[in-house]
């Protein structure tokens, strides 16, 4: 039995740093974790322009902790409006690093988002130009359309004819959770890719529903089947350059989860190397840890692979019951549960 793991230094390819107090809280979790991140950018306002990005950036930098290398890697919000001319800036000057697509209300501070992608076809095909990655949320908002079923029938009715019209496009398909994504990714051309989180690769939806109603496991998109779980953890343990690591760690304070109308969102950012080694693990697959963590996420993006790396041990921990995020209680993903490795860098 292997007692430590030495790898390329992570990233993360999408996590919700937030801003204010709670930025200050929880970067320096991701900071300790990853060498980079690719920031999601649905504040409230969203970020969509290269000078509001600047700025986050700015505010980014001044929540690290002293000495910190950390390097935040932003994105671009579009909505119906995005000027092209002025993405093409922001990526040219290396403020944006990729731009998001939210279809409009599919999940938290979305309501700014594209309410149809024909009205962003010349964004898309300028991006296509010049390389610039498209990060999409991948659900459909149809009230008609059951919150289990959104993230398929968004391939069937976006995302397989936007790849068909756009071939050129980079596409990384975030935080996938069917078998049908899975399917999708692995079929399409090298241009598409996706992301997987911790806590897909851990849970179904009985963790959310079982034994009483558990908000700290609630999510977008939902946890699904336990089909789609396996899936998922073949996709990610699987070695294929197209599947990669990204949190999506997105903390909400403990009472706006633990509501009667709770917010979307799991803070996975404390011990995540640590939750995506577990599942590894227990699938044989430590050897691929690392291309999964370090190595298939910035070959797709065209980035440079970390110099640096960092070393797990296997030394068991308790995740603590709750954090202090500079104030903002939250509660994290594990919370509670023994993880048996530890980060030791
Ligand atoms: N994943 C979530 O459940 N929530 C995210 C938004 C998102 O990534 O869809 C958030 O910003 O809280
Ligand atoms: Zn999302
Ligand atoms: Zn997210």
């Amino acid at each position: 039995m292997t007692d430590s793991i030495t790898i390329t230094r992570p990233d993360d390819w999408h996590v919700h740093l937030r801003d204010g107090d709670l930025l200050r809280g929880v970067a320096p979790h991701t900071a300790r974790q990853f060498a980079r991140a690719i920031v999601m950018p649905n504040l409230s306002p969203p970020v969509t322009t290269t000078e509001a990005a600047r700025a986050y950036r700015d505010r980014i930098m001044a929540a690290l902790p002293d000495g910190s290398d950390f390097t935040p890697l932003m994105t671009c919000y579009l909505t119906d409006a995005t000027d092209a001319d002025d993405i093409a800036a922001g990526f040219a000057a290396r403020v944006f690093t990729a731009a998001k697509l939210y279809p409009a209300n599919a999940t938290t501070n979305s309501a700014h988002g594209v309410t149809d992608v024909a009205n962003i076809r010349g964004v898309l095909e300028r991006m296509a130009q010049i390389g610039m990655v498209l990060c999409v949320h991948g659900e459909v908002t149809d009230a008609d359309v059951d919150v289990f079923d959104r993230e398929a029938e968004f391939i069937d009715r976006v995302l397989a004819p936007l790849v068909a019209d756009l071939p050129d496009l980079k596409v990384v398909f975030e935080h996938i959770t069917t078998a049908q994504a899975v399917e999708f990714v692995t079929q399409a051309g090298p241009n598409v890719a996706a992301t997987i989180t911790p806590q897909h690769l851990h849970i179904n939806r009985n963790a959310m529903l079982v034994g009483g109603i558990r908000p700290h496991a609630y999510c977008l998109p939902v946890a699904k089947r336990e089909l789609h779980r396996l899936a998922l953890r073949a996709a990610a343990t699987s070695g294929s350059p197209k599947f990669f690591l990204g949190t999506d760690s997105a903390p909400h304070d403990r009472a706006a989860k633990e509501n009667a109308c709770g917010c979307a969102g799991i803070f996975n950012a404390p011990f995540a190397l640590e939750s995506y080694l577990a599942v590894f693990e227990e699938e044989g697959a430590i050897d691929r840890f690392e291309g999964f963590a370090s190595l298939h996420g910035p070959d797709f993006y065209g980035l440079t692979r970390n110099a640096a790396q960092v070393t797990l041990a296997r030394e068991a921990h308790v995740v603590p019951d709750s954090i202090d995020a500079a104030g903002t209680p939250v509660v994290p993903f594990h919370a509670g549960e023994t993880l048996g490795w530890t980060l030791k860098n």
